[in-house]
């Protein structure tokens, strides 16, 4: 699928890898409704990305992903101002151990909020015209990270959720493709203040960052080139990419069939 005019809603867009994916659309010519909790800093970043796209390209719409009808609406906003929608990247997520009821409903729950609303756009089979569906896990939806228990099972959520999407738009014929990235760790202020974001497991942040010393650390241009990969490639369908600073590769899962 080419990104030329195609309409992209992006949550957690002001940040991170949000904003990287952002500029990555914006660059190949999409349009992008940047949705985001953080009102000022969306705000000039949007005015920014006009400058250097063009006007209109960019949009920004306040949203907290953890309220389905602050999603509802800024979807439909994004429909009313830019006639549809082709792609959508549930990124926005949290490290908090502390507050992990506030961390379910933001990963796992803002995720499964924004794949079910933007399908009511885009589903071929209520008026929609289809596209993808690319969700933000992280490598610890694959295998277990001791100092973050409710991180690590929002991002097994996610990929479990995404992949079975995706089995669910091929047998239903929604015209949907729904894949899932999954990094290791990435240079972004996500990783700031670690100790204190893994409340009852702030003793294990050692360990932590031993890891992030082991594995090394991703620029958020190699996670956009999966982004790119999943959204532009038709044949991904329920894929989760994994990608780490040695390379990128697609997750195989046992077969319990
Ligand atoms: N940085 C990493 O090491 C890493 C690794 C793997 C996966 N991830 C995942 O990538 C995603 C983005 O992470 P990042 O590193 O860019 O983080 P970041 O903290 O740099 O940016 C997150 C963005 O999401 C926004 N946001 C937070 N809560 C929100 C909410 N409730 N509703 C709407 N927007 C919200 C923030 O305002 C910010 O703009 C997350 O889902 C994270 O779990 C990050
Ligand atoms: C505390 C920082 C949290 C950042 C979370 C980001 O999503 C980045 C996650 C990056 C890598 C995760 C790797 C998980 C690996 C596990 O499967 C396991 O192999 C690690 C075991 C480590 C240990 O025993 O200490």
């Amino acid at each position: 699928m080419a990104l030329n005019n195609k309409i992209a809603v992006v949550t957690g867009a002001v940040m991170g890898i949000g904003r990287a994916v952002t500029e990555t659309l914006l660059q190949h010519g999409a349009k992008v409704a940047l949705l985001d909790v953080n009102e000022i800093a969306g705000k000039n970043l949007t005015e920014t990305l006009n400058q250097q796209h063009g006007t209109g390209k960019a949009l920004f719409l306040k949203c907290d992903v953890q309220s389905e009808q602050e999603i509802k609406d800024t979807f439909q906003k994004t429909v009313e101002t830019f006639g549809g929608i082709d792609i959508v990247c549930n990124n926005a997520g949290i490290l908090n151990e502390e507050t992990w009821e506030k961390a379910v409903s933001t990963n796992l729950m803002g995720v499964i909020r924004g794949t079910y609303v933007g399908m009511e756009h885009m589903n071929k089979l209520t008026g929609g015209r289809g596209g993808v569906i690319i969700n933000m896990a992280s490598m610890a939806g694959i295998g277990p990270f001791p100092s973050c228990p409710v991180y690590t099972a929002t991002k097994h959520g996610v990929v479990g959720f995404t992949r079975a999407m995706g089995a669910a738009s091929e047998a239903s014929g929604y015209g949907i493709r729904f894949n899932v990235i999954c990094p290791s760790f990435v240079q972004t202020d996500f990783l700031a203040n670690i100790p204190e974001k893994l409340g009852r497991f702030s003793h294990l942040a050692d360990a932590a960052h031993k890891l992030v010393d082991t594995l090394g650390i991703l620029s958020v241009s190699e996670v956009t080139e999966c982004f790119l990969e999943l959204a532009t490639d038709e044949s991904k369908n329920g894929e989760a990419l994994v990608v780490f600073p040695k390379g990128k590769t697609y997750a195989k899962f046992p077969s319990v069939l």
